[in-house]
Parts: structure tokens; sequence; C-alpha cells
């Protein structure tokens, strides 16, 4: 999955793509590089962002979505939004990427059971105002596990196709540093829940601080790329389905080496 934020102010590509132009062209080169899916948000998610209305969210992400799919490129809508997701599915949009796992929206449900699309449940605990402050766990892997069971429960009980069902640990969404540490260790506990799981830990705050200077500066987000490397690997060898990057060529070179050990798990 290559990472599309069409927003000024996402933590590490805002404002690069807020141009429809540029932002199909990156679309389509992320695709070209070996991406199955181009996923496209139009609000950002970092911690403490402010969050924009639907019209303004609508308004960033049919243009490119509406180019993509007249390009052949598969397109997620990153949305919590059901309005914003029903609008980009009409776009031609095939995916939903629901970074709320259902939680922010009730109508959400409806709008997957109704498309029949994937629909990509993240967990979450709050929008990005106050999420860190969600960060507490007894057992993250567990609390992790069984909130994105109760979701894909609720999905299903909604209508939802169980196929259509991907699970995400949601990694830097109300979770500390170790809390991303534990759930990348024990991710076969989520992907023993029987659903393809998505890993997305692409250029994550937590990196750069594991990457920090000897001064303890975190390092900068463009550094990161060989340690999301790492970590997509890593992914892919506990049983993920896919991994959400911004670099997709290197990703798809690194998984073109796990796929040549022959290994059962990769999906493709
Ligand atoms: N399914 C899923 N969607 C996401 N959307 C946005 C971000 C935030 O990162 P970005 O600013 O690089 O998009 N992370 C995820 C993620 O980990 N999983």
């Amino acid at each position: 999955m290559g990472v599309l934020n069409v927003t000024p102010d996402s933590f590490s590509d805002g404002g690069r793509y807020t141009d429809v132009d540029a932002a199909v062209q990156h679309g389509v080169s992320l695709f070209r590089e070996g991406a199955h899916v181009i996923d496209v948000g139009g609000e950002s998610t970092r911690p403490g962002a402010d969050r924009v209305d639907a019209e303004t969210e609508i308004a960033r992400v049919v243009p490119v979505i509406e180019r993509l799919f007249a390009q052949g490129v598969p397109v997620s809508i990153d949305t919590t939004r059901a309005a914003v997701a029903e609008a980009a599915l009409a776009a031609g949009a095939a995916v939903i990427n629901d970074v709320s796992g259902g939680l922010a929206d009730p109508a959400m449900a409806s709008v997957a059971a109704a498309a029949g699309c994937p629909w990509i449940l993240m967990h979450w605990r709050g929008h990005s105002r106050d999420m860190q402050k969600l960060a507490a766990y007894q057992d993250v892997v567990a609390e992790v596990r069984d909130e994105l069971r109760a979701r894909a429960d609720a999905a299903i009980a909604a209508g939802v196709d169980p196929s259509m069902i991907v699970l995400d640990p949601g990694l830097g969404f109300a979770k500390q540093a170790e809390h991303n540490w534990a759930l990348s260790a024990h991710l076969g506990v989520l992907v023993a829940l029987g659903f393809p799981v998505l890993f997305g830990a692409s250029r994550k705050t937590y990196l750069g601080r594991l990457l920090a200077g000897p001064d303890g500066t975190p390092r900068p987000v463009d550094g990161r790329e060989a340690a999301t490397l790492a970590t997509s690997l890593l992914a892919v060898a506990s049983g993920a389905w896919g991994v959400r990057v911004h670099e997709v060529g290197a990703t798809a070179d690194a998984l073109a080496v796990w796929r040549a050990t022959g290994s059962p798990h990769f999906r493709g």
C-alpha cells in the first residue's frame, strides 16, 4: 500500500501533494514501483492535528481518486467519515481504510456493507487531538487484539462480509514507542485472529526516536527509510498481509527477497 496524503499537514509528507497533478503523478509512480493499492488521505491523522470538515476532505481526495481510477490505479480511501468514503467509492476507490476501525462514524459500516468492498479496521482510541493520553495498557498486545476483534465482530454484525475485513494494529495511534515495539514483536497474535493484517510503521516517530542522534535528536523523517524497510520485512515475516509505506520501490525490492525465500507467509 503506497501512501498518498493530499493534506497540507500530514506528519511526513504534508503539503507535497496538495496539487492534483502532483498527487496523481506521485500515485501513478508509486503504482508503477509496485504498490498494489494507493492510499489517498485528505485529513491528517498525526497526533494533535486539527480536524477538517467532510467537504474539505472530499474536495481534496475526489479529484485525485477520479484521475487515478481513470489510469487504472487501485485506490483506498483513508478516512474515518462515511460521507467521505461514499464519495471516494463513487469516484473509483476500491477499499475503505478507516483508522478509527468504524468507531468515529457509525454510518461507516453500512457504507462498507453496501459497497461490499474491503474495509481496513485500524486499532484506534480517539481523534488525533487527544489520542496519546489514551495510550494506557496493561497488556497492549492482548488489548489491541481484543479491541480489534470487537471491531470486526461489530462490522460483521452490521452486515460486512468477514472476507472483506482487514485489521491493523494502528502503530502510533494511542500508542507509545514501547507499545509499537510490543505489537511488532507479537504481530502473530493479531494474525491469529484470522483476518489479513496491514502494518503501517512507515517513517513514524518511534523509528525516529530509535535512531536518535547522540544528543537525543530524533532521526529526521527522510532518514527513516532503512528502518521502515526492516519493520516491513519483519511484519511480513510475522504473517502480515500488507504494509503501508511511503517508499514503495525499495519495499517491493525487499519483499521480493522475502518472496524468493519461498516463505509461505507472503501473499503477493
Ligand atoms: N491503515 C492505516 N492507515 C493509516 N493512515 C495514516 C497513518 C498515519 O501515517 P501517515 O501520516 O504517514 O499517513 N497511519 C496509518 C496506519 O498505520 N494504518
